[in-house]
């Protein structure tokens, strides 16, 4: 432990991980307390420049308790679920030593010593755009790191389960499977990498952000009513799921797109389809999410092959996956056609990738104002501006990566606190 005096010193590490979009979906718990599914679940792994958190974690004997900033304000640690990850983090602690400044921590005064966590995410938080999946993973992930835990990628994915399901998916790049396993301690129920982002980089995501504001129905309450009221969740998990699993499994390992995409709709509107079945009933999309839908069907089944996918998650944001940058820049025209901005500035209608934009043609509202209705929409089609608030251009991404630049450091290492707070 640290001498008189070095009792000062403020040790840090910093941390950025991404967020992932089920294409099979995990609904429904078995365990609530260890979070622990009803069925195994796929996701993609989201390019961490577009959406990601990025967490500061910093020891210090000077701490008198644990303390947590999200998105510079102070939150509450005392939940059960950061409680279970820290818990889960300080158990696998090892030594630790920075011979150049004098710190040497042993394992055992990890038990000890408090930590102060600063997170900020690139994305709206808790807005149906899996921020708790970005943020336990990149907590865990982080905390691994300054406790020089070993580098298990399955056991970290298992603790940042602990702070939220879909996370354990986050602590991986590419196409990732969250296996649900089968003992009771949760042992078992972990994430494994199916294949990095690199293996079908050709996909191109782009979110319609519906709505940012914070949803009615939070996905672990609205996951628990359908468990105790949904009679199709049975179903949809023991007998659908496991099939869909092995079948996306070939599709991602075949960049099989048709496949990947029949699946992957059928798998959110199934999802959809429990949350109407749970008693009351939970409405996660709008007529928005419902015309996004409609869109690409009708698009997808003119070209007679699929050329994007759409999936859902807990709220109205419709994330749609083209099988090429060429499609892409088609599925745009049709959106913007659809749903042109309701303010004056192209610029903060297209986030991420912006390039995108040009590929589709349009460098100016004028453009967008001049785009053909798409061919597909025999009736004439009705524009919904204002609708979608902005979009977001993304691919598959890598997975959770140390930031050494001290620009990108939360935690003023002087004063152990939040930086800007
Ligand atoms: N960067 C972060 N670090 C740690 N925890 C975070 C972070 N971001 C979000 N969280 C936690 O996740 C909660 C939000 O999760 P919630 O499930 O409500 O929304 P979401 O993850 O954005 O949406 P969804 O899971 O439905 O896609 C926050 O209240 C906070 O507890
Ligand atoms: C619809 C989903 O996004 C549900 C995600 O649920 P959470 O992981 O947010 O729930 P908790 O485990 O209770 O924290 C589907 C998915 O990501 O697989």
């Amino acid at each position: 432990m640290a001498t008189e005096a070095q009792a000062q010193w403020v040790l840090t590490a910093t941390g950025r991980s991404p967020t992932n979009i089920a294409v099979i979906k995990y609904w429904g718990k078995r365990d609530e307390a260890l979070i622990l599914p009803v069925n195994d679940s796929i996701s993609v792994t989201l390019d961490p420049d577009h959406l990601s958190a990025t967490t500061t974690v910093a020891a210090s004997p000077a701490f008198p308790s644990d303390r947590m900033w999200l998105n510079g304000k102070e939150i509450a640690l005392s939940g059960g679920r950061f409680q279970s990850c820290l818990r889960e983090i300080r158990k696998r602690a090892r030594d630790v030593e920075d011979e150049k400044r004098g710190i040497k921590i042993k394992k055992e005064d990890w038990e000890k010593l408090h930590v102060h966590i600063a997170s900020y995410n690139n994305f709206p938080t808790a807005a149906g755009l899996a921020s708790s999946a970005a943020g336990f993973a990149c907590l865990v992930f982080t905390l691994g790191k300054l406790m020089n835990v070993n580098e298990d990628y399955g056991e970290l994915s298992s603790i940042a389960r602990q702070g939220s399901g879909s996370a354990c998916r986050s602590i991986y790049g590419g196409f990732v499977k969250w296996c649900m396993g089968k003992n009771d301690d949760g042992s078992d129920s972990m994430a494994v990498q199916l294949v990095d982002e690199s293996h079908w980089d050709d996909l191109v995501i782009i979110i319609a952000v519906v709505s940012s504001k914070q949803k009615e129905t939070s996905s672990t309450s609205g996951m628990r009513d359908t468990v105790e009221t949904s009679p199709l969740l049975q179903y949809r998990a023991q007998t659908v799921v496991p099939g869909r699993i092995l079948k996306m499994e070939e599709a991602i390992k075949n960049r099989d797109f048709e496949s990947f995409a029949r699946l992957t709709c059928a798998d959110s509107n199934q999802f959809h389809a429990v949350c109407l079945d749970t008693s009351p009933p939970i409405f996660y999309m709008n007529d928005t999410s419902h015309r996004i839908i409609s869109l690409v069907e009708k698009w997808n089944h003119s070209e007679g092959t699929p050329q994007v996918a759409y999936t859902f998650d807990a709220g109205p944001n419709a994330v749609l996956i083209a099988r090429n940058r060429k499609t892409a820049a088609l599925l745009l025209q049709r959106l913007l056609y659809c749903f042109p901005p309701q303010q004056n500035n192209l610029d903060s209608y297209m986030v991420g990738d912006k390039s995108i934009l040009s590929s589709a043609g349009v460098q100016s509202l004028a453009d967008i104002e001049a785009l053909p209705p798409p061919p597909e929409m025999k009736t004439p089609t009705q524009k919904f501006k204002g609708d979608v608030s902005y979009f977001i251009c993304s691919r598959p991404g890598a997975g959770p990566k140390v930031l050494t630049e001290e620009r990108h450091t939360l935690i003023d290492s002087a004063t152990g606190l939040a930086k800007g707070v």
